[in-house]
């Protein structure tokens, strides 16, 4: 019985890639492949099964901010990337969310992209890029800067107007939904210890967009409304010199918040010139800042630079939460131009298509080098 459900389960997941995904799904090394690249998966494996983090991230608790303050100091300037632990997210939403997640990448292709496709539908489906326009299509780049990732976008301002037909994508719907009230209270709180530690209210009395003079976080600069959902399929490929998961770039959020597979390490970032990976551990989230809290602190946190290796053998499921600034807020800081998000996000869509790439943060600065 068991055997039978497996066997089921790899002859739909080929049928659940997107066609062009499908290609190098086979399960014989291919006779081209790195030998040390397959070493490296084995060494990741295996410090997965040890439960230890091998790679040094900066270790976060969401309920020692202030009294753990130079480490979250350190994380934020020197890193930009941290593990964040005692979240109060239940364990069994983030397993559900995973599992829920898994069943509806599992669907066939042609599912996924129909439902998604329906006019009136917010969540869109997509594949092969994860540079969207804001209604949702991909952004063509070309053959070469193709990623090896499907997924869905669900912007979280409209889950609770929005009933889909397909089962499997409603239950996701009121999970999220559940996950999203977790998620603004932890961003809100990651952002206004960031705020304080900046000590950005007193030097920006005429800014409201950081906190109004009651010491009320103000909603401006992380934003229920505009808020998204990102989750994402990464399927295997046997030839790993095929490209990434996703290439190396820099989120355009506040912050990023990403709950991934327990079993798949795969996400590198940067620090000092180095390649390092983050290895996957349960009930745990991982943060990164975003351009927009680069911009907001004037350049002293950093937006971190990551990617995401593909996988030989397995797939891998990854949700990721991204916060922004409201539609009007304005962000004001002696080294950029005032700009808001959607100018951000306008300058971004007009530099891949012109260009393939994203230019970013350089595009804002007072004194440009791009
Ligand atoms: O899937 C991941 O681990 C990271 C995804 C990511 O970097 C993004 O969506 O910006
Ligand atoms: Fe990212």
């Amino acid at each position: 019985m068991l055997h039978y459900s497996s066997n089921k389960r790899t002859m739909n997941n080929l049928e659940s890639y997107p066609p062009i995904l499908r290609h190098h799904h086979h399960h014989h090394q291919s006779p081209e492949s790195d030998p040390n690249e397959s070493n490296n998966d084995l060494i990741d494996d295996v410090a997965q099964d040890s439960g230890l983090d091998p790679s040094p991230v900066p270790v976060i608790d969401l309920e020692c901010l202030e009294q753990e303050k130079e480490g979250f100091e350190e994380a934020c300037k020197d890193w930009g990337l941290f593990r964040l632990v005692n979240h109060g997210i239940p364990l069994t939403l983030l397993k559900e969310l995973q599992e829920q997640a898994k069943e509806l990448f599992s669907m066939p292709y042609e599912t996924k992209h129909d439902t998604c496709n329906e006019s009136a539908s917010p969540i869109t489906y997509f594949w092969g890029t994860p540079a969207l326009t804001p209604t949702g299509t991909a952004l063509n780049r070309g053959p070469k800067n193709f990623n090896w990732v499907e997924g869905f976008d669900v912007p979280l301002g409209q889950l609770s107007k929005f009933q889909p037909h397909l089962p499997t994508l409603d239950s996701i719907r009121l999970l999220l939904m559940e996950y999203e009230r977790h998620l603004s209270r932890i961003a809100t709180t990651i952002f206004k210890a960031m705020i304080k530690n900046l000590d950005l209210n007193n030097n920006n009395n005429n800014n409201n967009n950081m906190m109004n003079h009651s010491e009320e976080c103000s909603p401006s600069y992380v934003s229920r409304e505009t808020g998204m959902v990102r989750m994402y399929r990464y399927p295997p490929c046997t030839d790993t010199s095929i490209g990434w998961g996703m290439e190396v770039h820099t989120d355009s959020s506040v912050l990023s918040i990403l709950n991934q597979d327990d079993h798949v390490s795969a996400l590198q970032f940067l620090k000092d010139d180095q390649w390092l990976t983050v290895k996957p551990l349960s009930n745990t989230l991982i943060v990164n800042l975003g351009d927009m809290m680069q911009a907001i602190s004037n350049d002293r946190y950093k937006s971190v630079q990551h990617r995401v290796r593909v996988n030989k053998e397995r797939e891998r499921i990854s949700i990721c939460y991204f916060v922004f600034p409201a539609e009007d807020a304005v962000i004001e800081s002696p080294n950029y131009k005032p700009f808001t998000y959607n100018q951000f996000r306008e300058q971004v869509q007009q530099d891949i298509k012109a260009l393939g790439y994203k230019v970013g943060l350089p595009r804002f600065k007072h004194s440009q080098h791009f």
